[in-house]
């Protein structure tokens, strides 16, 4: 089956294997083309392992993963992937310009413009070692590397975890500019969730190997409710009688006053309630410190 072109990755059941055990199992989602995908999740969710599984340096042990609908170790896939990770693949004895140059002899359709581009708006000599360039200015260089090659879909396995927060800003700038120009799939991990909620439209966030949350970022807050008030005294938990407990993400108490977020649609009963749409990132915080599965909007709101 091919879904181009709405579909950039699409996992069927999706399972790696290590020595340790499942790093990844059973997962399901499809993550759309065109769009910035925020690739969310704790230390050992699995998030390395899904890019090292999309540019093909891993296999499924279970399960396919496609890109573009095609096979991700084939010719065609790994022309159009870029992938940029924490540790860049630069040469320290390279000059900027012979990386360059580099990057034009691996790759048949080289946009030099834009790769040249890139290095200059960040004032980097071309005859400097990349070895003696500032972190922020070697993630430059790296980032001319990737948009060289003109790909489709550029995966981001934290690239930006080493930058100071002005740089990484800088470069999260860059980065969202020639995305928008291009109309390329964007697929990036980061632990800074703050900066997601201005960057992403689509959300997957795993855990402990699992699927955790998969959809549009608005449509995913808007099918949750985050709600603060008295304790309801006619209830276990202080929870509104009326709310499907199947919805649950989490819910504390503190002496009297309850908060929670619920996947919920509609209004919450009763006058004793503060309820509001949640951030993108106080969803997401929610659901890393959860281990609950809420049922979907649908059935908890029935
Ligand atoms: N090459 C490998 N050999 C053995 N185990 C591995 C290998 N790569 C990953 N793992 C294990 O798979 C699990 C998922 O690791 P992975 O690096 O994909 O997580 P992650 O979400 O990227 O974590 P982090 O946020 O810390 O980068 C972890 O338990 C890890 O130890």
């Amino acid at each position: 089956m091919t879904d181009e072109p709405t579909t950039a990755l699409r996992a069927t059941r999706l399972g790696r294997r290590f020595r340790g055990g499942w790093a990844l199992r059973d997962c399901d989602f499809a993550l759309p083309a065109g769009r910035i995908t925020a690739l969310v999740g704790p230390n050992g969710a699995g998030k390395s392992t899904l890019f090292h599984l999309a540019t093909g340096l891993l296999r499924p042990t279970e399960g396919e993963l496609r890109v573009f609908g095609t096979e991700p170790t084939g010719p065609d896939a790994r022309d159009r992937i870029a992938f940029l990770a924490q540790d860049k693949p630069l040469y320290p004895r390279f000059t900027v310009d012979e990386t360059l140059r580099f990057g034009r002899e691996l790759n048949r359709d080289w946009d030099a413009a834009a790769a040249e581009r890139i290095v200059r708006a960040g004032n980097i000599p071309l005859d400097a070692r990349v070895g003696a360039l500032s972190q922020g200015q070697a993630t430059r260089v790296a980032l001319a590397l990737a948009f060289g090659k003109r790909p489709d879909l550029l995966l981001l396995d934290e690239p930006l975890a080493d930058l100071d927060p002005l740089v990484r800003i800088e470069a999260m700038g860059l980065v969202m500019a020639e995305v928008a120009d291009r109309g390329i799939t964007v697929v990036m991990s980061s632990h800074v969730l703050s900066e997601l909620e201005n960057a992403c439209d689509h959300v997957l966030l795993l855990k402990h190997g699992a699927v955790r949350l998969d959809g549009d970022a608005q449509q995913l807050c808007d099918a949750h409710v985050r709600i603060s008030g008295l304790a309801d005294p006619s209830t276990d938990d202080g929870l509104p009688s009326a709310v499907d407990r199947a919805g649950v993400v989490e819910a504390t108490a503190t002496g009297r006053q309850v908060h929670a977020l619920l996947r919920h649609t509609g209004p919450i009963p009763g006058d004793r309630w503060i309820a509001e749409s949640p951030s993108l990132e106080d969803l997401l915080l929610a659901y890393l410190r959860s281990d609950r599965t809420p049922a979907p909007a649908a059935e908890a709101a029935a």
